[in-house]
């Protein structure tokens, strides 16, 4: 067995915009080895073509603009999701711009890892944070959202 099969199972959320899905789809088929040993989450049609891209199991929320960003954020804040790759369309104006901004908001809040584009999706699943040995809910936001609860 090598190391990289003691990785601890993350809880993955994958969202992209329609103009958005082929550069996701693209990544996410160059990163499938590591993507098979997460649990996967994603909104409606995102989760679906990864499903059927992947041929891996994908958990399907509703679509964007049907609730799916919120889902996601209601499960961040939750503490059931540890990371978010969600490339955004940011030259389209999308009906359910307030969810989205909720979403990105909640990311920020509870301090989970965030890719909006590849180069940073990149990044995080090369990155220690992958192998368990960075505390992601160690955040300002957390602690006086917790105090105040
Ligand atoms: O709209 C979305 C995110 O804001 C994504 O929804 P779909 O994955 O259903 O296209």
């Amino acid at each position: 067995m090598t190391s990289r099969n003691l990785l601890p199972r993350k809880r993955l959320a994958i969202v992209a915009h329609d103009n958005r899905k082929a550069e996701l789809m693209d990544w996410a088929h160059d990163n499938i080895a590591m993507l098979a040993r997460h649990e996967l989450y994603g909104t409606g049609t995102t989760g679906k073509m990864l499903e059927e891209a992947l041929n891996l199991p994908v958990i399907r929320l509703l679509s964007g603009p049907l609730g799916g960003d919120q889902q996601i954020g209601a499960m961040i804040a939750e503490e059931r999701v540890d990371m978010l790759i969600f490339f955004w369309d940011p030259m389209a104006a999308q009906p359910h711009d307030p969810d989205i901004k909720a979403l990105l908001r909640l990311s920020v809040v509870w301090n989970i890892p965030m890719a909006c584009n590849r180069a940073t999706a990149d990044f995080l699943l090369s990155s220690p944070f992958m192998a368990g040995d960075y505390e992601a809910r160690q955040t300002d936001y957390s602690t006086y959202i917790k105090r105040k609860v």
